[in-house]
């Protein structure tokens, strides 16, 4: 079982911020929440606000992550546990320092992007949700 934590980042818009994946890394040039493995001992709202620091040079506070829903799909020979909080609430400006590209997208409009496929279901939640 592979834990992973991701955020939906929406603004005052409604539109939720999604990074690319660089050229070299696994699912390469796919569109993903920003994110990553939960370490060992380490609480899903510690890891979230770590990677978004290691990843956007943002700050939250884990306290104001908001659980919204999760996926579950094999990936690879393991099975990843997708868990997707939401985050209105930041300091500082997402910068992409992991990834090749940031966009601020509208739930309605990640349709035409190439996403992970464990992401597909996230998306259509995110719809409903929002
Ligand atoms: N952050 C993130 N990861 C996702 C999404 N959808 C999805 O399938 N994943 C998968 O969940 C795992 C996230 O872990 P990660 O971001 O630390 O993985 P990585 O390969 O980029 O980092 P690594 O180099 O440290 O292993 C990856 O296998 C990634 O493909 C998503 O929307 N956001």
């Amino acid at each position: 079982m592979l834990p992973v934590v991701a955020a939906a980042l929406v603004d005052g818009e409604g539109r939720v911020l999604l990074q690319r994946r660089p050229p070299g890394k696994q699912m390469a040039d796919l569109w993903e929440f920003p994110g990553g493995k939960i370490e060992p001992g380490e609480s899903p709202e510690a890891a979230l606000a770590r990677e978004l620091a290691e990843e956007l040079a943002i700050t939250v506070d884990p306290a104001t992550a908001i659980p919204l829903t999760f996926a579950s799909a094999a990936l690879g020979q393991r099975h990843l546990l997708l868990l997707l909080y939401l985050i209105r609430d930041w300091q500082g400006e997402p910068r992409p320092l992991e990834a090749s590209a940031l966009a601020w997208v509208l739930p309605q409009d990640m349709h035409a992007l190439a996403m992970p496929p464990a992401d597909v279901p996230l998306v259509a939640m995110l719809e409903r949700l929002l």
